[in-house]
Protein backbone atom coordinates (compact mmCIF):
# COMPACT_ATOMS: atom_id res chain seq x y z
CA UNK A 1 0.00 0.00 0.00
CA UNK A 2 1.62 3.53 -1.05
CA UNK A 3 1.23 5.99 1.52
CA UNK A 4 0.90 8.77 -1.36
CA UNK A 5 0.46 9.48 -5.03
CA UNK A 6 2.04 12.53 -6.79
CA UNK A 7 -0.04 13.77 -9.63
CA UNK A 8 1.16 15.98 -12.38
CA UNK A 9 -0.60 16.68 -15.86
CA UNK A 10 1.81 17.25 -18.71
CA UNK A 11 -0.77 19.08 -21.05
CA UNK A 12 -3.49 20.35 -19.14
CA UNK A 13 -5.34 18.87 -21.99
CA UNK A 14 -7.93 16.00 -21.62
CA UNK A 15 -9.29 13.93 -24.20
CA UNK A 16 -10.40 10.86 -23.71
CA UNK A 17 -13.42 7.98 -23.02
CA UNK A 18 -13.47 6.98 -19.49
CA UNK A 19 -15.95 3.72 -18.42
CA UNK A 20 -17.39 4.83 -14.87
CA UNK A 21 -17.81 2.59 -12.20
CA UNK A 22 -21.63 1.58 -11.40
CA UNK A 23 -23.04 2.89 -8.59
CA UNK A 24 -22.56 1.50 -5.35
CA UNK A 25 -26.08 3.10 -3.90
CA UNK A 26 -27.77 1.33 -7.19
CA UNK A 27 -26.03 -1.96 -6.61
CA UNK A 28 -26.67 -2.34 -3.07
CA UNK A 29 -30.53 -2.02 -2.86
CA UNK A 30 -30.37 -4.28 -6.10
CA UNK A 31 -28.59 -6.97 -3.74
CA UNK A 32 -30.62 -6.56 -0.80
CA UNK A 33 -34.10 -6.44 -2.36
CA UNK A 34 -32.95 -9.29 -4.63
CA UNK A 35 -31.92 -11.55 -1.40
CA UNK A 36 -35.74 -10.69 0.22
CA UNK A 37 -37.08 -11.74 -2.79
CA UNK A 38 -35.82 -15.32 -2.24
CA UNK A 39 -35.60 -16.04 -5.66
CA UNK A 40 -32.50 -15.95 -8.04
CA UNK A 41 -32.43 -12.01 -9.84
CA UNK A 42 -29.96 -11.15 -12.32
CA UNK A 43 -27.94 -8.03 -11.67
CA UNK A 44 -25.95 -6.50 -14.32
CA UNK A 45 -23.08 -4.53 -13.99
CA UNK A 46 -22.86 -4.51 -10.50
CA UNK A 47 -19.90 -2.15 -8.68
CA UNK A 48 -16.87 -2.91 -8.31
CA UNK A 49 -16.82 -0.75 -5.35
CA UNK A 50 -15.93 -1.81 -2.09
CA UNK A 51 -18.92 -0.82 -0.54
CA UNK A 52 -20.60 -3.44 -3.25
CA UNK A 53 -18.66 -6.35 -2.84
CA UNK A 54 -18.42 -6.31 0.37
CA UNK A 55 -22.40 -6.35 0.99
CA UNK A 56 -22.10 -9.39 -1.65
CA UNK A 57 -20.11 -11.34 0.62
CA UNK A 58 -21.58 -10.49 3.68
CA UNK A 59 -24.87 -11.70 1.83
CA UNK A 60 -23.58 -14.84 1.42
CA UNK A 61 -21.68 -15.41 4.73
CA UNK A 62 -22.87 -17.84 7.75
CA UNK A 63 -20.38 -16.04 10.24
CA UNK A 64 -22.60 -14.31 13.18
CA UNK A 65 -20.32 -11.81 13.34
CA UNK A 66 -20.65 -9.38 10.40
CA UNK A 67 -17.90 -6.60 9.98
CA UNK A 68 -19.40 -3.84 7.49
CA UNK A 69 -15.95 -1.94 7.61
CA UNK A 70 -16.84 1.83 6.73
CA UNK A 71 -19.72 1.09 4.09
CA UNK A 72 -22.90 3.30 5.69
CA UNK A 73 -25.31 1.39 3.35
CA UNK A 74 -24.01 -1.73 4.30
CA UNK A 75 -24.60 -1.50 7.73
CA UNK A 76 -27.64 0.28 7.72
CA UNK A 77 -29.09 -1.88 5.20
CA UNK A 78 -28.26 -5.35 6.79
CA UNK A 79 -29.44 -3.96 10.02
CA UNK A 80 -32.85 -4.05 8.51
CA UNK A 81 -31.82 -7.42 6.65
CA UNK A 82 -30.92 -9.43 9.45
CA UNK A 83 -33.98 -8.09 11.26
CA UNK A 84 -36.61 -8.53 9.51
CA UNK A 85 -35.22 -12.19 8.67
CA UNK A 86 -34.70 -13.29 11.82
CA UNK A 87 -30.95 -13.75 12.02
CA UNK A 88 -29.01 -13.50 14.94
CA UNK A 89 -26.20 -11.87 14.05
CA UNK A 90 -23.45 -8.98 15.46
CA UNK A 91 -22.85 -6.07 13.70
CA UNK A 92 -19.86 -4.09 13.57
CA UNK A 93 -17.60 -1.74 11.45
CA UNK A 94 -14.63 0.63 11.41
CA UNK A 95 -14.07 2.68 14.24
CA UNK A 96 -15.55 5.33 12.46
CA UNK A 97 -18.61 3.40 11.29
CA UNK A 98 -18.92 2.75 15.29
CA UNK A 99 -19.05 6.79 15.47
CA UNK A 100 -22.02 6.81 12.98
CA UNK A 101 -25.24 7.11 14.29
CA UNK A 102 -27.70 4.29 13.69
CA UNK A 103 -30.48 4.57 16.55
CA UNK A 104 -32.81 6.01 14.26
CA UNK A 105 -33.06 2.64 12.40
CA UNK A 106 -32.58 0.70 15.78
CA UNK A 107 -35.57 2.65 17.05
CA UNK A 108 -38.17 2.24 14.35
CA UNK A 109 -36.89 -1.92 13.80
CA UNK A 110 -37.52 -2.18 17.50
CA UNK A 111 -41.33 -0.35 17.19
CA UNK A 112 -41.45 -2.97 14.45
CA UNK A 113 -40.87 -6.19 16.73
CA UNK A 114 -37.07 -6.57 16.54
CA UNK A 115 -34.62 -7.61 19.22
CA UNK A 116 -31.64 -5.30 19.28
CA UNK A 117 -28.92 -4.76 21.51
CA UNK A 118 -25.69 -1.98 21.52
CA UNK A 119 -23.14 -3.45 22.36
CA UNK A 120 -20.91 -0.88 23.43
CA UNK A 121 -22.63 3.13 23.29
CA UNK A 122 -26.02 3.52 22.75
CA UNK A 123 -27.26 4.75 19.28
CA UNK A 124 -24.43 3.38 17.48
CA UNK A 125 -22.91 -0.05 16.46
CA UNK A 126 -22.11 -2.80 17.18
CA UNK A 127 -25.16 -3.88 17.14
CA UNK A 128 -26.54 -7.56 18.20
CA UNK A 129 -29.46 -9.14 16.51
CA UNK A 130 -31.09 -11.08 18.92
CA UNK A 131 -34.40 -11.93 16.62
CA UNK A 132 -37.65 -10.56 15.05
CA UNK A 133 -41.71 -11.16 16.36
CA UNK A 134 -43.74 -9.12 14.79
CA UNK A 135 -45.94 -6.63 16.80
CA UNK A 136 -48.34 -6.16 13.80
CA UNK A 137 -48.28 -2.71 13.82
CA UNK A 138 -46.46 -1.42 10.41
CA UNK A 139 -46.90 2.24 10.98
CA UNK A 140 -43.97 4.31 12.27
CA UNK A 141 -42.47 7.96 13.19
CA UNK A 142 -39.39 8.66 11.97
CA UNK A 143 -36.94 11.68 11.84
CA UNK A 144 -35.81 12.10 8.28
CA UNK A 145 -32.97 14.80 9.12
CA UNK A 146 -29.99 12.08 9.90
CA UNK A 147 -29.64 9.96 7.17
CA UNK A 148 -31.99 9.19 4.43
CA UNK A 149 -30.25 5.54 4.91
CA UNK A 150 -32.94 4.77 7.63
CA UNK A 151 -35.67 5.29 5.59
CA UNK A 152 -33.96 3.77 2.70
CA UNK A 153 -33.04 0.45 4.93
CA UNK A 154 -36.79 0.40 7.00
CA UNK A 155 -38.75 0.92 3.01
CA UNK A 156 -37.05 -2.03 1.49
CA UNK A 157 -38.04 -4.40 4.56
CA UNK A 158 -41.58 -2.56 4.22
CA UNK A 159 -43.29 -5.51 1.98
CA UNK A 160 -42.32 -8.19 3.90
CA UNK A 161 -43.80 -6.82 7.40
CA UNK A 162 -47.21 -8.73 7.99
CA UNK A 163 -48.96 -5.66 7.59
CA UNK A 164 -46.89 -3.73 5.10
CA UNK A 165 -45.02 -0.01 6.24
CA UNK A 166 -46.36 3.12 6.75
CA UNK A 167 -43.49 5.98 7.24
CA UNK A 168 -44.26 9.32 8.47
CA UNK A 169 -41.32 11.23 8.05
CA UNK A 170 -40.30 13.81 10.74
CA UNK A 171 -38.39 16.63 9.91
CA UNK A 172 -36.63 18.46 6.74
CA UNK A 173 -36.06 15.15 4.36
CA UNK A 174 -32.50 15.13 3.91
CA UNK A 175 -30.62 13.45 0.71
CA UNK A 176 -34.47 13.10 -0.87
CA UNK A 177 -33.02 11.66 -3.55
CA UNK A 178 -31.57 8.31 -2.18
CA UNK A 179 -35.16 7.55 -0.81
CA UNK A 180 -36.89 8.29 -4.64
CA UNK A 181 -34.03 5.93 -5.79
CA UNK A 182 -35.08 3.27 -3.52
CA UNK A 183 -38.63 3.53 -4.04
CA UNK A 184 -37.54 3.71 -8.28
CA UNK A 185 -35.52 0.22 -7.04
CA UNK A 186 -38.36 -1.61 -5.29
CA UNK A 187 -41.14 -0.83 -7.95
CA UNK A 188 -38.46 -2.34 -10.65
CA UNK A 189 -38.82 -5.27 -8.81
CA UNK A 190 -42.46 -5.57 -8.50
CA UNK A 191 -43.33 -3.65 -5.41
CA UNK A 192 -45.53 -0.55 -4.81
CA UNK A 193 -45.46 2.34 -2.65
CA UNK A 194 -47.14 5.65 -2.32
CA UNK A 195 -44.90 8.97 -1.30
CA UNK A 196 -47.52 11.77 -1.12
CA UNK A 197 -46.03 14.48 1.11
CA UNK A 198 -43.81 13.14 4.21
CA UNK A 199 -46.21 9.70 4.22
CA UNK A 200 -44.53 6.77 2.54
CA UNK A 201 -46.88 3.85 2.65
CA UNK A 202 -45.63 0.24 1.12
CA UNK A 203 -48.49 -2.07 1.21
CA UNK A 204 -47.75 -5.98 2.08
CA UNK A 205 -46.58 -7.67 -1.22
CA UNK A 206 -43.49 -9.66 -2.66
CA UNK A 207 -40.48 -9.04 -4.60
CA UNK A 208 -40.75 -10.44 -8.10
CA UNK A 209 -37.24 -11.58 -9.58
CA UNK A 210 -36.24 -9.27 -12.45
CA UNK A 211 -33.09 -8.53 -14.53
CA UNK A 212 -31.37 -5.32 -13.27
CA UNK A 213 -28.57 -3.32 -14.90
CA UNK A 214 -26.68 -0.67 -12.91
CA UNK A 215 -25.79 2.39 -14.19
CA UNK A 216 -22.42 4.03 -13.91
CA UNK A 217 -22.17 6.00 -10.88
CA UNK A 218 -22.77 9.89 -11.06
CA UNK A 219 -20.92 10.94 -7.81
CA UNK A 220 -17.67 9.16 -9.54
CA UNK A 221 -18.36 11.35 -12.48
CA UNK A 222 -18.62 14.22 -10.46
CA UNK A 223 -14.47 14.28 -10.19
CA UNK A 224 -14.53 14.11 -14.17
CA UNK A 225 -16.77 17.50 -14.58
CA UNK A 226 -14.07 19.09 -12.14
CA UNK A 227 -11.28 18.14 -14.39
CA UNK A 228 -12.94 19.34 -17.77
CA UNK A 229 -13.46 22.47 -15.62
CA UNK A 230 -9.92 22.98 -14.46
CA UNK A 231 -8.37 21.92 -17.82
CA UNK A 232 -6.82 23.86 -20.61
CA UNK A 233 -9.15 22.38 -23.26
CA UNK A 234 -11.02 19.11 -22.65
CA UNK A 235 -13.38 16.13 -24.59
CA UNK A 236 -14.37 13.83 -22.36
CA UNK A 237 -16.88 11.20 -22.81
CA UNK A 238 -18.05 9.04 -19.98
CA UNK A 239 -19.49 6.18 -20.59
CA UNK A 240 -22.42 4.10 -18.80
CA UNK A 241 -24.67 7.53 -18.22
CA UNK A 242 -28.02 8.30 -18.97
CA UNK A 243 -31.14 11.13 -18.83
CA UNK A 244 -33.54 10.19 -16.62
CA UNK A 245 -31.08 8.72 -14.00
CA UNK A 246 -32.38 7.02 -10.64
CA UNK A 247 -29.50 9.16 -8.82
CA UNK A 248 -29.95 12.20 -7.46
CA UNK A 249 -26.73 13.01 -8.04
CA UNK A 250 -27.31 13.46 -11.35
CA UNK A 251 -27.77 17.29 -9.94
CA UNK A 252 -23.95 17.91 -11.14
CA UNK A 253 -24.68 18.74 -14.57
CA UNK A 254 -27.01 21.67 -13.44
CA UNK A 255 -24.26 22.57 -10.63
CA UNK A 256 -21.23 22.57 -13.53
CA UNK A 257 -23.37 24.40 -16.45
CA UNK A 258 -22.35 27.20 -13.80
CA UNK A 259 -18.58 26.22 -13.29
CA UNK A 260 -17.83 26.14 -16.54
CA UNK A 261 -18.70 22.31 -18.08
CA UNK A 262 -21.45 21.64 -20.18
CA UNK A 263 -23.15 18.16 -20.72
CA UNK A 264 -24.22 16.69 -24.10
CA UNK A 265 -26.22 13.29 -23.59
CA UNK A 266 -24.92 10.90 -26.33
CA UNK A 267 -26.23 7.70 -27.10
CA UNK A 268 -23.48 5.24 -24.86
CA UNK A 269 -22.95 7.98 -21.79
CA UNK A 270 -21.93 11.64 -21.50
CA UNK A 271 -19.89 14.47 -23.57
CA UNK A 272 -18.29 17.12 -21.27
CA UNK A 273 -17.68 20.39 -23.53
CA UNK A 274 -15.84 23.36 -21.51
CA UNK A 275 -18.19 26.55 -21.27
CA UNK A 276 -18.35 29.50 -19.64
CA UNK A 277 -17.42 29.83 -15.98
CA UNK A 278 -19.35 32.33 -13.22
CA UNK A 279 -17.09 33.47 -10.51
CA UNK A 280 -19.55 33.94 -7.72
CA UNK A 281 -21.77 30.33 -6.94
CA UNK A 282 -24.35 29.25 -4.23
CA UNK A 283 -25.50 26.19 -4.12
CA UNK A 284 -27.79 23.81 -1.66
CA UNK A 285 -26.45 19.90 -1.57
CA UNK A 286 -29.34 18.80 0.85
CA UNK A 287 -30.33 16.34 -1.94
CA UNK A 288 -26.93 15.72 -3.07
CA UNK A 289 -24.23 15.45 -0.60
CA UNK A 290 -21.81 13.42 -2.05
CA UNK A 291 -20.86 16.21 -4.14
CA UNK A 292 -20.13 19.05 -2.09
CA UNK A 293 -16.57 18.32 -1.58
CA UNK A 294 -15.71 17.88 -5.23
CA UNK A 295 -17.25 21.93 -5.74
CA UNK A 296 -15.60 22.92 -2.96
CA UNK A 297 -12.07 21.64 -3.90
CA UNK A 298 -12.84 23.11 -7.65
CA UNK A 299 -14.08 26.26 -6.15
CA UNK A 300 -10.67 26.74 -4.18
CA UNK A 301 -8.50 26.26 -7.61
CA UNK A 302 -10.78 28.31 -9.73
CA UNK A 303 -10.86 31.00 -7.68
CA UNK A 304 -14.92 31.12 -7.56
CA UNK A 305 -16.95 32.49 -4.03
CA UNK A 306 -18.86 29.61 -3.27
CA UNK A 307 -21.99 29.58 -0.75
CA UNK A 308 -23.45 26.25 0.67
CA UNK A 309 -26.34 25.24 2.78
CA UNK A 310 -27.56 21.86 2.99
CA UNK A 311 -23.72 20.19 4.73
CA UNK A 312 -25.77 18.96 7.62
CA UNK A 313 -24.85 15.03 7.19
CA UNK A 314 -21.51 15.76 5.95
CA UNK A 315 -20.14 15.95 9.59
CA UNK A 316 -21.25 12.13 10.17
CA UNK A 317 -20.09 10.71 7.06
CA UNK A 318 -16.43 8.82 6.48
CA UNK A 319 -15.34 11.95 8.61
CA UNK A 320 -16.28 14.76 9.59
CA UNK A 321 -16.13 16.38 5.99
CA UNK A 322 -16.55 19.91 7.12
CA UNK A 323 -13.63 19.80 9.64
CA UNK A 324 -12.08 17.89 7.07
CA UNK A 325 -12.44 20.75 3.93
CA UNK A 326 -11.46 23.39 6.19
CA UNK A 327 -8.50 22.25 7.39
CA UNK A 328 -7.47 21.02 3.66
CA UNK A 329 -8.46 24.52 1.91
CA UNK A 330 -5.67 26.22 4.11
CA UNK A 331 -3.12 25.03 2.26
CA UNK A 332 -4.62 27.18 -1.11
CA UNK A 333 -4.69 30.48 1.31
CA UNK A 334 -8.64 29.37 1.48
CA UNK A 335 -11.05 29.88 3.93
CA UNK A 336 -14.22 28.12 4.28
CA UNK A 337 -16.26 29.71 7.27
CA UNK A 338 -19.97 29.29 8.69
CA UNK A 339 -20.99 32.86 8.49
CA UNK A 340 -24.43 32.15 9.93
CA UNK A 341 -25.84 28.66 11.19
CA UNK A 342 -25.98 26.71 8.79
CA UNK A 343 -24.59 28.42 5.48
CA UNK A 344 -20.79 28.32 4.38
CA UNK A 345 -19.06 31.00 2.44
CA UNK A 346 -15.52 30.14 0.94
CA UNK A 347 -13.77 32.87 -0.30
CA UNK A 348 -10.96 31.39 -2.93
CA UNK A 349 -7.39 32.73 -2.51
CA UNK A 350 -4.50 32.88 -4.61
CA UNK A 351 -2.18 29.52 -4.78
CA UNK A 352 1.11 30.10 -3.85
CA UNK A 353 2.75 26.80 -3.26
CA UNK A 354 4.77 25.23 -5.40
CA UNK A 355 2.74 21.59 -4.95
CA UNK A 356 -0.16 20.91 -2.57
CA UNK A 357 -0.59 17.99 -0.30
CA UNK A 358 -3.68 16.71 0.82
CA UNK A 359 -4.71 14.57 3.44
CA UNK A 360 -7.36 12.08 2.95
CA UNK A 361 -8.75 11.10 6.27
CA UNK A 362 -10.00 7.76 5.18
CA UNK A 363 -12.37 9.50 2.90
CA UNK A 364 -12.15 8.72 -0.41
CA UNK A 365 -14.05 11.66 -1.66
CA UNK A 366 -11.36 13.51 0.10
CA UNK A 367 -8.83 11.61 -2.66
CA UNK A 368 -11.13 12.34 -5.54
CA UNK A 369 -12.37 15.58 -4.60
CA UNK A 370 -8.72 16.91 -4.69
CA UNK A 371 -6.96 14.95 -7.24
CA UNK A 372 -8.31 17.00 -10.38
CA UNK A 373 -6.30 19.99 -8.36
CA UNK A 374 -3.04 18.38 -10.46
CA UNK A 375 -4.07 20.12 -13.97
CA UNK A 376 -3.35 23.39 -12.27
CA UNK A 377 -0.24 22.88 -10.16
CA UNK A 378 1.40 19.22 -8.75
CA UNK A 379 -0.26 17.27 -6.09
CA UNK A 380 -0.18 14.54 -3.46
CA UNK A 381 -2.41 12.97 -2.06
CA UNK A 382 -2.53 10.77 1.28
CA UNK A 383 -3.18 7.42 1.68
CA UNK A 384 -4.48 6.75 -2.16
CA UNK A 385 -6.08 3.60 -1.72
CA UNK A 386 -9.27 5.08 0.23
CA UNK A 387 -10.52 5.25 -3.85
CA UNK A 388 -11.18 1.90 -3.28
CA UNK A 389 -14.73 2.28 -1.39
CA UNK A 390 -16.84 3.88 -4.40
CA UNK A 391 -14.13 4.05 -7.28
CA UNK A 392 -10.90 1.38 -7.32
CA UNK A 393 -9.95 1.99 -10.83
CA UNK A 394 -9.81 6.11 -10.31
CA UNK A 395 -6.21 6.38 -10.51
CA UNK A 396 -5.82 3.89 -13.54
CA UNK A 397 -8.59 6.01 -14.82
CA UNK A 398 -6.68 9.08 -14.54
CA UNK A 399 -3.49 7.84 -16.10
CA UNK A 400 -5.82 6.96 -19.16
CA UNK A 401 -6.33 10.49 -19.41
CA UNK A 402 -2.77 11.65 -19.28
CA UNK A 403 -1.99 12.21 -16.32
CA UNK A 404 1.60 10.57 -14.16
CA UNK A 405 1.19 9.24 -11.22
CA UNK A 406 3.89 8.68 -8.47
CA UNK A 407 2.92 6.20 -6.00
CA UNK A 408 5.93 5.74 -3.54
CA UNK A 409 6.34 2.53 -1.30
O1 LIG B 1 -28.54 5.58 0.29
C1 LIG B 1 -27.45 5.76 -0.24
O2 LIG B 1 -27.01 4.99 -1.13
C2 LIG B 1 -26.64 6.91 0.18
C3 LIG B 1 -27.25 7.97 0.84
C4 LIG B 1 -26.52 9.19 1.26
O3 LIG B 1 -26.31 9.14 2.65
P1 LIG B 1 -27.25 9.95 3.73
O4 LIG B 1 -28.64 9.56 3.49
O5 LIG B 1 -26.73 9.46 5.04
O6 LIG B 1 -27.00 11.40 3.49
C5 LIG B 1 -25.17 9.29 0.55
O7 LIG B 1 -24.38 10.27 1.17
C6 LIG B 1 -24.42 7.97 0.56
O8 LIG B 1 -23.19 8.08 -0.13
C7 LIG B 1 -25.21 6.91 -0.15
C1 LIG C 1 -21.34 8.80 2.51
C2 LIG C 1 -20.94 7.84 1.69
O1 LIG C 1 -21.15 6.52 1.87
P1 LIG C 1 -21.81 5.72 3.08
O2 LIG C 1 -22.63 6.66 3.91
O3 LIG C 1 -22.65 4.67 2.40
O4 LIG C 1 -20.68 5.13 3.86
C3 LIG C 1 -20.23 8.18 0.43
O5 LIG C 1 -20.00 7.27 -0.38
O6 LIG C 1 -19.88 9.36 0.21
Amino acid sequence: MSKNVTITHPTGILKGSIQLPASKSEANRALIIAALSGEEAEIHNLSEANDTQLLQKLLKSADETIDAEDAGTVMRFLTAYYAITGQKKTLTGTERMCQRPIKVLVEALRELGASIDYLKEDGYPPLKLNGFTSNGNGKLKVRSDISSQYISALLMIGPLLPTGLELELDGKISSRPYIEMTLALMQQFGVTADFTENIIRVPAQKYKPVVFSVESDWSAASYWYSMVALAREADITLLGLKEGSLQGDNAIVEIMSRLGVYTEFVPNGIRLIKEHQEKKVAFDFSDCPDLAQTIVALCAGLGVTLEMTGLESLRIKETDRIQALQIEVLSMNTSLEEITPGVFRMEPGILTSKELTFRTYQDHRMAMAFAPLALLQPVTIQEPEVVRKSYPSFWKDLEKAGFDLIFDA
